[in-house]
């Protein structure tokens, strides 16, 4: 790994929205940097920035002020370069269109041709779990099933870079834990580096390496916490006293973010 370069990095980030109530300051000097196979987690109460640090990423707004470099160049051309994938919250797979038909939607778009989308098709599905179900519909699938089938589109492209908004928030957490589990496997084989909003301290806790906890008004970072916890990590590690430490250490950040006041 270079030592100087970063995936992401962010210096005195600030992207304020105009809007007809006045300015809200969605993020104010941000400074983060990622690095190649980290599993970045931000935690913050509804409303701190989170979605907007990621779509800035992704170039889908852009900072009022302040650097940010993306593998290297802008975020606009890094998105050019088709540098990372994204996965949202809701699925959004088109309902007429099969889950190997969804998956290969962009690749269509990009101009792939059929045999090269077929063989990432294939290998996409197969790295979330869900060979055999190309020819499935979404509805055929359960919530989950139908999320492993958004981040294997997001994979489609090979991107080294997977931003992920909240992907799992909708789900029980029975089928959060397991694809929580399913995750850190594709992390581990795949060697992607990955930025993860969430709610949850213990889904942050979890899969991360690095969790960055957010608070609002303006959007700013209060913490960034280096986690100790192993690679490996059987979900029952959430009962170790590491792990209570780090979720102690996460709830202390929410709180004084939340306590400080920021205004
Ligand atoms: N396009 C926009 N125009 C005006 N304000 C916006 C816009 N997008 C976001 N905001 C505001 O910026 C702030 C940060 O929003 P953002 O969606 O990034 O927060 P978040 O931490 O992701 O919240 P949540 O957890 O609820 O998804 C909020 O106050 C939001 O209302």
């Amino acid at each position: 790994m270079h030592s100087d370069f970063h995936v992401v990095n962010a210096k005195d980030l600030c992207l304020t929205f105009e809007t007809n109530d006045g300015p809200v300051h969605a993020l104010k000097d941000v400074n983060l940097q990622i690095d190649k196979g980290d599993f970045v987690s931000f935690i913050g109460p509804s409303g701190c920035g989170k979605t907007t640090l990621l779509r800035a990423i992704a170039a889908l707004e852009h900072p009022t002020s302040g650097e940010l470099i993306v593998n290297g160049t802008t975020p606009d051309l890094a998105r050019e370069d088709r540098a990372y994938g994204y996965v949202f919250q809701a699925a959004g797979l088109f309902p007429w269109r099969t889950i190997a038909g969804n998956i290969k939607l962009p690749l269509e778009i990009m101009g792939f041709a059929k045999s090269e989308q077929k063989e990432r098709a294939d290998k996409v599905l197969k790295l979330v779990d869900l060979e055999g179900f190309g020819n499935k519909f979404p509805w055929q699938l359960s919530g989950g099933m139908q999320q492993r089938a958004s981040i294997a589109r997001a994979l489609a492209f090979d991107a080294d870079l997977l931003l992920m908004d909240e992907p799992f928030g909708a789900l029980d957490e029975i089928v959060r834990d397991h694809l929580n589990e399913q995750l850190l496997e594709l992390w581990e084989r795949t060697h992607k580096t990955i930025a993860f909003v969430t709610h949850s301290i213990p889904e942050a806790v979890y899969l991360s390496t690095k969790i960055v906890v957010m608070s609002p008004r303006p959007g700013r970072i209060t913490d960034v916490i280096e986690s100790t916890l192993p690679k490996e990590r059987p979900l029952s590690i959430r009962d170790s006293q590491e792990f209570i430490d780090i979720a102690h250490r996460v709830r202390e950040g929410l709180r004084f973010g939340h306590g400080d006041g920021a205004d």
